[in-house]
């Protein structure tokens, strides 16, 4: 964000101050949609820019006819900042930030919070921190607070690259900030959509402050995107009520050719799960119902000869082909046309760690989950390679990682604080396949392609919009819906990313009382409403993610 701010500042199209005016009218507006009526707000301003914003915020609300009363610091050293405080002088007083000052504001309908935003470095103290507790909750009424706190960029305290409050304990504290509302500018950060940010900032609105051209690169000088951002966030998880970007809309139909294109089924890849001995077969057949639905051509399912016959039953899509050890897979594999693996749901580890050789030395793009995980974590990393993908819940990514997973559970005390993004690209660095850590902020990271101290791109997917993911099997149809898609050729960190993207909305779609049996036929739904080019208009209901994100625009 940073990076794409100066390039707009060193542009001369727009200073500091412009984005400044534009980002405290985007929040002031969205107060005035959100609570109509001009009733009493105070503003909270710390030191920077966000407690900048903060004074623009303040005379917005004062123009509109809002009672306002701000709470301010008395050093400002941003130039920026210190010309909006003097604005806002010219309007009214600034109160001292502090606690008593506070509880004398206990009328305003609106409490904003403009301390710290995304230049937060250290773990907030004294006084400031006792009020931000205040509001948070644990000594004071923070049922009160959270249902008139704004917050402007971010709840303060909370560190925008890791989504962990500064100075406490990973996982949610009873001190934690949470807002009703959060406004911030020109796209989500990281700590937005993982960890604690999903929780703490309550409603997330982007606004649009005019930063496109050089997000995008159309207004640097040589053309170059200053930052990825798209490393964090795909655009297609966004819902603004526009059209989808081509891309999206390329993806979709080729998501929904299978269905609508004639072809051999060869064409449409050849995913090959394999399964455990007899009363395990469960989770292996969820996977392989789900890569039949996401469009695999030809799928077989592979268990041992001894529990073949508990497979006999539908889908009669299937196919049944009994592997007996890793030598019979070594030789299936010998037809090129099995497109790609998934080795882990209900296999047992023994039989997962007895096939894992044959699976990689084939070279075929694959899905290691479950078991699979377990066997590789006792056989280290050897032998994996650019189209593995690994999909481990936390627990796992601990028996494969410990070292990444103990630097995740440490006390951040300085910002940016190591992040579930910073461990997922170690990690996907250290065993150069492409790593996918499950979790309600689910994040994918590819190994980086040429050198080695590259970080690899991301994706972060935040759905904590829909719990009843969080469902026995869940993981095995994930598992499936990959290694369909991979069969189909798609890259591993795409097929990751849009895998985790097609099952949470299924999920979505289904709703509640949801079991992991559902999601392969609410896929189908899902593919059905996906908008394509060629769909008559779009249809957003299709697009909204994880949770509603809104672009909105006022300049
Ligand atoms: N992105 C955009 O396009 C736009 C962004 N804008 C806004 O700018 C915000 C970022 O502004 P920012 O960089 O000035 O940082 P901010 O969060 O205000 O605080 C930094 C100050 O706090 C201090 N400080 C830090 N930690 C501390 C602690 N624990 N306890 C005490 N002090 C602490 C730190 O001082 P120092 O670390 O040097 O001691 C510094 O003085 C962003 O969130 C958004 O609201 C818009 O205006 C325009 C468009
Ligand atoms: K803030």
């Amino acid at each position: 964000m940073r990076a794409i701010e100066a390039a707009a500042i060193d542009s001369g199209t727009v200073s500091g101050l412009d984005l400044m005016e534009r980002a405290g009218a985007a929040v002031a507006g969205q107060i005035r949609l959100r609570w109509p009526r001009a009733g009493t707000a105070t503003v909270l301003c710390g030191p920077g820019n966000n407690g900048g914003d903060g004074f623009v915020i303040a005379g917005h609300l004062a123009r509109a006819g809002w009672r306002v009363r701000v709470l301010g610091m008395d050093s400002t050293p941003g130039a920026d900042a210190a010309e909006m405080k003097r604005r806002w002088r010219e309007i009214g007083p600034i109160l001292p930030l502090s606690l008593s000052d506070l509880h004398r504001a206990r009328d305003s309908d609106v409490f904003v919070d403009a301390i710290f935003g995304t230049g937060l470095t250290r773990p907030v103290q004294g006084e400031i921190d006792a009020l931000l507790r205040h509001m948070g909750g644990s000594d004071g009424d923070g049922a009160f607070y959270r249902s008139r706190l704004v917050a402007v960029d971010c709840p303060s305290g909370l560190c925008m690259d890791s989504g962990a409050f500064l100075g406490r304990p990973r996982g949610p504290h009873p001190d934690d900030l949470r807002v009703a509302l959060t406004v911030a500018f020109d796209s989500p950060k990281p700590g937005h959509l993982l960890e604690r940010g999903p929780d703490c900032c309550g409603r997330l609105v982007i606004a649009d402050i005019g930063l496109h051209p050089w997000r995008t690169g159309i207004g640097t000088k040589d053309g170059r995107r200053p930052a990825d951002l798209s490393a964090i966030w795909p655009e297609f998880d966004i819902e603004d009520g526009r059209r989808p970007p081509d891309a999206t809309r390329d993806r979709n139909a080729w998501l929904t050719k299978r269905h609508s294109v004639e072809g051999h089924k060869f064409h449409h890849g050849h995913a090959l799960i394999l399964a455990g001995g007899l009363g395990q077969g469960g989770a292996a057949r969820l996977a392989a119902r789900a890569a039949l639905r996401i469009g695999a051509g030809l799928v077989t399912i592979c268990p041992p000869k001894s529990a073949l016959i508990e497979h006999l039953g539908p889908p009669d899509a299937l196919m049944r082909r009994p592997v007996e050890d890793a030598n019979a897979l070594a030789d299936l594999l010998q037809d090129r046309r099995i497109g790609a693996v998934g080795l882990g749901p209900g296999c047992g580890v023994d039989r997962a760690g007895d096939l894992l050789p044959a699976v990689l030395d084939s070279g075929r793009p694959c899905v290691l989950d479950a078991d699979a995980l377990t066997a590789l974590a006792a056989r280290g990393f050897k032998g994996l390679h650019g189209n593995c993908v690994l999909t481990p819940h936390a627990g796992e990514f601990a028996r494969l990682f410990p070292d990444l997973a103990r630097q995740l559970e440490t006390v951040p005390q300085s910002g940016p604080a190591w992040s579930r993004l910073d461990a997922v690209r170690a990690a996907a660095a250290r065993s150069g396949a492409t790593v996918l850590l499950k979790g309600a902020d689910t994040v994918i990271a590819r190994p980086p392609r040429d050198e080695p101290d590259a970080q690899g791109q991301a994706v972060i997917h935040s759905a904590t919009d829909i719990p009843w993911l969080a469902t026995a099997g869940a993981g095995d149809v994930l598992t499936g819906i990959i290694a369909g898609l991979l069969a189909r050729g798609l890259p591993p960190c795409d097929a990751a990313s849009i895998g985790v993207l097609m099952h949470a909305r299924a999920a979505r779609r289904f709703g509640p009382g949801l079991t992991a049996d559902d999601l392969p036929q609410s896929l189908a739904a899902v593919l059905r409403d996906l908008p394509r080019r060629d769909s008559p208009r779009t249809r957003p209901a299709a697009l909204l993610e994880a949770r509603p994100l809104r672009v909105w625009r006022n300049w």
